[in-house]
């Protein structure tokens, strides 16, 4: 980890004690030292330069350790302050300590050495948390909304206008979708567009942990709290307090669990199973559902009012069947990241395979289309996928899969629908295609059966 340059501000009055600590640590070419006098030349600087830590004198000519202290941490929140007093009072130094002080010290002929030790430890903290910004900040360019979810149809741009407006505000946003939509995604591109995009972004499943241990993953629990909470755990709640949490399949949550995260989210604060204490907590909300939670809530399964606070603003996720030539799109993307991650040269698709990619209809959605391209590229004999490389589910495609419970009507509905979806809504060229005449399309129209999306 490369030496971070620190800039230690001493505040102390006496002239002499004040030389003697600036030139121990201006030893080390990489630390810059300011001197101060009094708390309030120290507080006009701050306008022009934050330090790194600060070492503050217990007894300045204009103010008692206490209120310094407290004046320069409302200034300066997480910058480690170091107290050095003329006198070893113990119960001064435990006062200033639970205060937040990160270091109290006794003026003797040690200090500057300790102080030298304290500088050594700030400066590795110091060099962590801004590696640590630096990785933030590389995820979130990573996480331009339009770099990372391709496509360019209709649904898909309003999708981009969406994710800009919830990302303008904290306020909850709800993801529905078919499963493999992009749902997470999105979540994910909303927190790092957010002011929140430094802090963490925090993803549960709410069906990937045992109902017994969910309501201790998302709360937390205080050590004993049952048999096998050896320690205390902080929930994911409080992991993600400044940033966002993400809770998906939200309508599996059970009755119980769906009060607790009700009172929750209206008081805004918590308790750790097996503790007393309410926490305060401040994560942004983005939940997500492959199912209809409205009629989840009109079939008794989940709770209505919960249902109003998580509403907020609904984003519905077309599954990729809808979104026409995206499909094209994302194959050709997610062929160039395998071949370019696993050293194959590049591979295309033939005519013939994109003709059955558009008109599979991708049970698993954009998930599938990913694993199907992949393994194509893995079997493709040489540099050009035909439809034999394609593992599609349910055949060549064009008939997908069909509930056993939908009408013959439906079922033509459906097909034509996914023509007109591919093909840019081109009447015409459907009929074409498909064999019938254009005016069973217009007739489907109107009868609202099928739409040119
Ligand atoms: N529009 C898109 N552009 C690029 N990649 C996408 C897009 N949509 C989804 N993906 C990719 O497809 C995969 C599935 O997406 P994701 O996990 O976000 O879906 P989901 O709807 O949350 O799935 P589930 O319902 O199973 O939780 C991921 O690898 C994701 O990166």
């Amino acid at each position: 980890m490369p030496h971070a340059p620190v800039t230690i501000f001493i505040i102390e009055d006496n002239a002499l004690y004040s030389e003697l600590l600036a030139y121990k640590l201006t030893q080390n070419p990489d630390y810059t030292v300011r001197q101060f006098s009094s708390a309030q030349a120290c507080f006009q600087h701050l306008a022009t330069e934050k330090p790194d830590m600060v070492t503050l004198d217990y007894s300045l000519p204009d103010g008692t350790g206490e209120q310094v202290l407290r004046q320069l941490q409302e200034r300066l929140p997480n910058v480690p302050i170091i107290v050095i007093s003329a006198q070893e009072d113990v119960n001064t130094a435990v006062g200033l300590l639970k205060q937040g002080a990160y270091d109290y010290f006794a003026k003797d002929a040690e200090t500057p050495d300790r102080l030298w030790h304290s500088v050594l430890k700030v400066r590795e903290q110091l060099a962590l948390r801004r590696e640590n910004q630096r990785l933030r900040e590389q995820v979130g360019q990573k996480f331009d909304p339009k770099q990372a979810i391709i496509g360019n149809s209709q649904p898909i741009k309003e999708l981009f206008t969406l994710i800009e407006k919830a990302a303008r505000t904290g306020i909850t946003v709800s993801v529905s979708g078919e499963t493999g939509t992009g749902k997470e995604l999105v979540a994910k591109a909303i927190h790092y567009r957010s002011v929140r995009q430094q802090q963490p972004f925090v993803a549960v499943n709410v069906t990937a942990i045992p109902r017994e241990l969910l309501e201790s993953e998302l709360f937390g629990h205080e050590k004993g709290a049952f048999t096998g909470a050896v320690n205390r755990r902080i929930g994911r709640f409080e992991q993600a307090h400044g940033g966002t949490l993400f809770l998906d399949e939200i309508a599996d949550l059970d009755l119980n669990l769906q009060a607790k995260l009700l009172r929750v989210l209206q008081e805004r604060e918590l308790t750790r199973v097996g503790g007393s204490k309410t926490i305060s907590f401040d994560a942004r909300l983005i939940v997500a559902t492959h199912r209809n939670l409205e009629q989840e809530v009109k079939e008794g399964r989940f709770r209505q009012d919960l249902y109003y606070r998580l509403l907020g603003l609904p984003i519905v996720l077309p599954p990729l069947r809808e979104r026409g030539t995206d499909v094209l799109l994302l194959a050709d993307a997610f062929l160039r990241a395998f071949c370019a991650q696993n050293h194959l040269p590049p591979r295309q698709l033939s005519e013939a395979a994109k003709q059955q990619l558009l008109h599979h209809s991708f049970p698993g959605n954009v998930r599938e289309l990913k694993a199907v391209v992949e393994l194509a590229a893995v079997l493709a004999e040489d540099e050009l996928i035909g439809p034999a490389d394609l593992s599609l589910r349910n055949g060549s495609g064009g008939n997908g899969e069909i509930p056993a419970d939908e009408s013959l009507r439906q079922q033509i509905a459906r097909i034509v629908q996914r023509y007109l979806d591919v093909h840019n809504g081109n009447i015409l060229h459907v009929a074409q295609l498909l064999k019938i005449g254009k005016s069973t399309i217009y007739r489907m129209i109107q009868n609202n059966e099928v739409s040119v999306r």
